[in-house]
């Protein structure tokens, strides 16, 4: 029965200081180094193993994988990037703090910004100080403006079914490290939830959730590890 884990990185320090986060590259906290140890030590005690991970081109989602797999003594297995599992590009709000956009804008524009299917926010300007296209990991890519949960969900399903799902399907126990919105995007697909029903799923930081999947992939069940 192909096994598949889900693990969104550690506290970030915009998760700390309640700012849009997206393609920016910031770093674990201290906590979230703790939450990424801990998801390891879990796993290792739970007797969950891996065959190969994939991550994200952003630090947050490769330092989480790399501490949990230090856990696990697992450091040696094989890990792919891509950007297809980055987090949800959030445009010109990159930077801002949440609760001042809130008070600026009116918490209903805030929540569609977050919160809404295929509403994406304003785009990034090209000299934004957060613009990541000149930035050499993606070198090649054609780096966004902005996107909705459903421009993710665009980016990251082609990545799943032509370098992931094989994997699964050829008896691999794969480990996925990565972010709130790629996450969803994974999650959406698996488990065959609406898109208006989706946006309200919180994916918490640092908890390995686990899918135990049938032949074709389809979840047979998901649970957070830390549950069982
Ligand atoms: O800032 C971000 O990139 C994401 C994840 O932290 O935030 P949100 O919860 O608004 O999707």
């Amino acid at each position: 029965m192909p096994q598949l884990i889900l693990l969104r990185h550690g506290q970030s320090q915009w998760n700390l200081e309640n700012r849009f986060t997206g393609w920016w590259d910031v770093d674990v906290t201290e906590k979230g180094i703790e939450e990424a140890r801990a998801a390891g030590r879990l796993m290792k005690e739970k007797g969950i193993d891996a065959d190969l991970c994939f991550t994200s081109l952003q630090s947050r989602a490769i330092k989480t994988l790399n501490l949990a797999l230090e856990e696990m003594d697992r450091l040696w297995l094989p890990v792919e990037k891509n950007y297809r599992l980055n987090e949800r590009h959030y445009g010109g709000l990159t930077g801002l703090n949440k609760q001042e956009t809130r008070d600026k804008h009116g918490d209903e524009q805030v929540h569609i910004w977050r919160r809404s299917f295929d509403t994406p926010p304003p785009p990034m300007a090209a000299d934004s100080e957060y613009q990541m296209s000149s930035d050499p990991r993606y070198k090649g890519i054609e780096v966004p403006a902005t996107e909705s949960l459903k421009d993710t969900i665009t980016r990251v399903l082609p990545y799943w079914k032509t370098r992931i799902a094989p994997e699964l399907q050829g008896g691999k126990r794969v480990l996925i490290s990565a972010h709130g919105n790629s996450l969803r995007a994974l999650v959406k697909h698996l488990s065959n939830i609406a898109d208006d029903e989706i946006t309200g799923l919180e994916i918490p930081t640092g908890q390995p959730i686990i899918y135990n999947l049938d032949g074709d992939l389809n979840e047979i069940e998901r649970y957070y590890l830390s549950e069982r």
